[in-house]
């Protein structure tokens, strides 16, 4: 397959893995526009790095169909359109960050000038460094030059921030920033909400190989940070609360009622009114694993 003008950045359609037992990936589709920053958003083992090493053809699906710009992974990363930043791997103990990145570039036809992918990572003063001598995260720097240098359209990082520190973080997003601001696509997995929310302008939230949310940040947020209104509530049947504006659950226990609520200001507001003798009311934010367990039953719900 040739690569084509008009065709998506990525395109991904029934993709599935298994591991032994495990359905790593179990039916993802996935259509990411050219110019899109989307993150791959889910807990661990949700399958976000077995779909990232297949869409940049380093593992082989059991079954589904993969186009990057409209070619075959392999075909899209041999004529440098895709920048592969992984978790883990690809540095070389006795070689330096400098060396290591010039042998990348030199595998690829227009490559960026080496010392430029350096500065853009943030890596230029470590550029005589061996590999053996940096930390977690100045080799996570590295491996983003490495992404770079090819002069990708599509730059995939798999968790790019695990080993970096506060500072590290801030420069890598920065760095992030502008390759996404001259219109280039960027695709990202994260276990932090607020990377995504802070980074993406579309979340994929992922959870047991499967798509369970899928949209603009704001609309994926609003589902998963939920939040709970708790009160002793006397004589109030769980239905009945259940059925109040802006609650989605309600649950009744050792005479505390538990509202899961899309609006906890108004579900506050209806239990004053209704309810004169509610007492001891506490709101709090629905955590992210309550979030991702919501999501997963009721995407199952509507299976
Ligand atoms: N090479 C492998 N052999 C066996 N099982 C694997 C392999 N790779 C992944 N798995 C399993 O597949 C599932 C998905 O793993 P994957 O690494 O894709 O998830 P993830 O969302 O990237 O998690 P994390 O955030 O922890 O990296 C997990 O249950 C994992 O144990």
């Amino acid at each position: 397959m040739d690569i084509h003008d008009g065709a998506p950045a990525l395109s991904v359609a029934g993709l599935r893995k298994t591991y032994g037992e495990t359905r790593a990936v179990d039916g993802i589709d996935l259509v990411v526009d050219r110019g899109e920053v989307v993150a791959l958003l889910g807990p661990n083992g949700a399958g976000k790095s077995t779909t990232i090493d297949m869409v940049v053809g380093l593992a082989r699906p059991d079954a589904g169909e993969i186009a990057v710009f409209g070619a075959s992974a392999h075909e899209a990363v041999r004529r440098g359109m895709v920048g592969v930043m992984p978790q883990e791997g690809a540095l070389l103990d006795d070689v330096t960050v400098r060396e290591t990145v010039a042998l990348i570039a030199s595998l690829h036809r227009t490559p960026l000038p080496v010392e430029e992918a350096l500065s853009r990572a943030g890596v230029a003063d470590l550029a005589d460094r061996r590999a053996a001598l940096l930390s977690g995260g100045q080799k996570q720097r590295v491996r983003f030059a490495m992404a770079l240098v090819p002069g990708p359209d599509l730059l995939v990082l798999d968790e790019p921030t695990a080993a970096m520190d506060v500072t590290a973080r801030r420069e890598f997003w920065q760095s992030m920033h502008a390759f996404a601001e001259t219109g280039r696509t960027v695709l990202f997995s994260t276990h932090y909400l607020e990377e995504a929310e802070a980074y993406a302008d579309r979340v994929v939230l992922m959870h047991a190989g499967r798509v369970v949310a899928d949209g603009p940040v704001s609309a994926v947020m609003a589902e998963v940070s939920g939040r709970t209104v708790t009160a002793t509530v006397p004589g109030a049947r769980a239905e009945d609360l259940g059925a109040l504006p802006g609650v989605t659950a309600a649950h009744v226990r050792d005479g505390r009622a538990e509202l899961r609520c899309t609006d906890s200001d108004l579900v506050v507001r209806e239990l004053l009114t209704r309810y004169p003798e509610v007492r001891d009311i506490e709101v709090g934010a629905l955590g992210l694993e309550d979030a991702f367990l919501r999501l997963t039953g009721a995407s199952e719900a509507v299976r």
